[in-house]
């Protein structure tokens, strides 16, 4: 079973490889508020269709979420000097699917045939508004990403507050966006600290930078606050270590 896991990953290795690489550096995230034309490089066409882009809008996303979410996406179309007077785009929106590997051209393939029943964690509740509503945004200039969340009743903990796990998955998955900019990476170390309780259904704004990087090493701190920053949940630090995406599937 491995081996033949083995011969089918290594088919498509060099294709995801190429395509995130590609995909990081490629405009197509600057999407448009409600856009309908969102362009996915995951699509690739027959036998499985078009995958949803789950980081955009949705009818349960307050009025606090819509409004980061016009200021992050604004963001995503403006341009700023680089080296030899061309011209970037800092900013970058991540589209959102259910699957990691749905990300790149070909991750379509791939997710149906590594176990087809898994989903991300953090979108595997299908009910609009019932727990992780977010947002991710990248700024590969400045190594800082920013994610806007909306944490529905499904994610209680304290009554009425959001669980401290559901909190961490926020914080490992802004911090573990940010890391894997240059490739594949796992959570070895994440160390939180809840200042303050946050309220089910409330928006919150994350937002993490690289302090230091190591050889293999990344150092990423992160902060969770209310939408205008006046309020701080809660802070934290994680550290990622660069991995072989080969021995992670494989199991070697
Ligand atoms: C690609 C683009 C996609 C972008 C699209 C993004 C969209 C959306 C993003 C979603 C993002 C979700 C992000 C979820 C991310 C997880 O949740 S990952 C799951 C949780 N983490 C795990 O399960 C990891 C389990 N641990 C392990 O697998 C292994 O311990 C590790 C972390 C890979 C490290 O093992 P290793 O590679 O063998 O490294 P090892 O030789 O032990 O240590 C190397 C160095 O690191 C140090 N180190 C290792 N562990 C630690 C530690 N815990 N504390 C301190 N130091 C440590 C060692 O001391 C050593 O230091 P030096 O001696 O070199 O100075």
């Amino acid at each position: 079973m491995t081996r033949g896991l083995g011969r089918v990953f290594s088919g498509f290795k060099r294709l995801v490889t190429l395509s995130v690489m590609w995909s990081m550096k490629h405009p197509m995230y600057s999407v448009p508020l409600r856009s309908p034309s969102v362009r996915s490089m995951a699509v690739l066409p027959l036998p499985f269709g078009k995958p949803k882009d789950l980081s955009l809008p949705n009818a349960t996303w307050g009025p606090e979420m819509m409004q980061l979410y016009e200021h992050y996406n604004s963001l995503c179309k403006v341009e700023v000097e680089a080296e030899g007077g061309q011209k970037k785009v800092p900013w970058k929106r991540i589209p959102g699917y259910n699957r990691l590997l749905k990300y790149a051209t070909g991750g379509v393939y791939l997710s149906k045939m590594i176990q087809s029943k898994a989903r991300l964690f953090t979108r595997n509740i299908r009910e609009p508004g019932a727990a992780f509503e977010y947002a991710l945004f990248i700024n590969s200039e400045e190594e800082k990403c920013v994610g806007i969340w909306q944490v529905g009743h499904l994610l209680e903990g304290p009554p009425g507050h959001v669980h401290g796990g559901a909190i961490a998955t926020i914080i490992d998955t802004v911090t573990g966006c940010l890391a894997s900019l240059s490739g594949a990476v796992m959570t070895a170390n994440l160390n939180i600290n809840y200042r303050s309780p946050i309220q089910l259904g409330n928006t919150v704004v994350v937002e993490s930078i690289v302090d230091k990087r190591e050889g293999r090493k990344k150092f990423i701190s992160c902060k969770v606050t209310s939408p205008d920053g006046t309020k701080l949940h809660t802070e934290a630090t994680a550290l990622f270590l660069s991995i072989d995406i080969n021995q992670l599937l494989l199991g070697r």
